[in-house]
């Protein structure tokens, strides 16, 4: 099936959402060591309500694997995150946590449909989604006649489409996604990019890897691994 599969207006028209509280995070002195090479040392940096922060940095910097300490999937020798000015071991993606992130993988299971991966992924972040809700979301990915699919039928794209309504339903103030722009067509580019500008709208914050410029309006900083930081 087409990838390219119509996406209704090739935009998404839900409206800016109910703002979040005006969250903070800060990141001080972050060391990494992978496979004996030194990715960050003394790693600083903090992200504001309504910030977008994009980690940028050759293959290989460590743009990943600073995602995964962010998310508490892997442990840094030295350092400390605080959230809110209070420490935390890692930014918790449970229920009541703050953290939706979306890695290279989409994290869905295959036998399970795409309507039933995001109502399963919702009621076990603490956000149970009504099933219209979940199928508007769907129809507004261009995944209207494959939501009852199970999702190994889908193509790379559609799954990649499903992980972000996922992401968009889940309710999270901080958003940590690695190369969210891969494997999208041009349409769900651009239904993401409005996303990404609502979430900063709402005051949510972002922290992306992508080897491209993010064509998102707001606040954005750059971080670039691999310049000895
Ligand atoms: N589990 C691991 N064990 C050993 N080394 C690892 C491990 N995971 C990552 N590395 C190494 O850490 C380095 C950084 O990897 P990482 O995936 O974070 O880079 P990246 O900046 O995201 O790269 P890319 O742009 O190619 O996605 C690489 O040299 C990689 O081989």
């Amino acid at each position: 099936m087409s990838d390219a599969a119509a996406v209704p207006g090739g935009a998404l028209d839900a409206p800016i959402p109910q703002p979040f509280p005006a969250h903070c995070l800060a990141v001080d002195g972050l060391v990494l060591e992978r496979g004996e090479r030194l990715l960050f040392n003394g790693l600083t940096f903090s992200l504001e309500a309504g910030e977008l922060l994009q980690v940028a940095g050759r293959n290989g910097a460590g743009k990943t694997s600073l995602l995964r300490v962010l998310c508490g999937l892997t442990r840094p020798m030295e350092g400390e995150m605080t959230w809110n000015g209070v420490p935390v071991r890692r930014l918790d993606d449970g229920p009541g946590g703050h953290l939706a992130y979306l890695g290279h993988h989409n994290a869905l299971k295959d036998e399970l449909s795409a309507e039933e991966n995001i109502q399963s992924q919702c009621r076990l972040h603490g956000c149970p989604q009504a099933p219209e809700v979940v199928f508007s979301m769907l129809e507004e990915l261009g995944l209207g006649g494959h939501a009852d699919l199970p999702v190994k039928l889908l193509s790379q794209g559609q799954k990649r489409r499903v992980a972000l309504a996922r992401l968009l339903l889940l309710r999270r103030p901080l958003w940590i996604l690695d190369e969210p722009f891969a494997a999208l067509d041009v349409q769900v580019i651009e239904v993401l990019r409005q996303a990404l500008e609502a979430h900063l709208a709402a005051r949510g914050m972002i922290i992306l890897t992508t080897h491209q410029a993010v064509p998102v309006r707001g606040t954005q900083r750059t971080l670039t691994l691999g310049t000895g930081a």
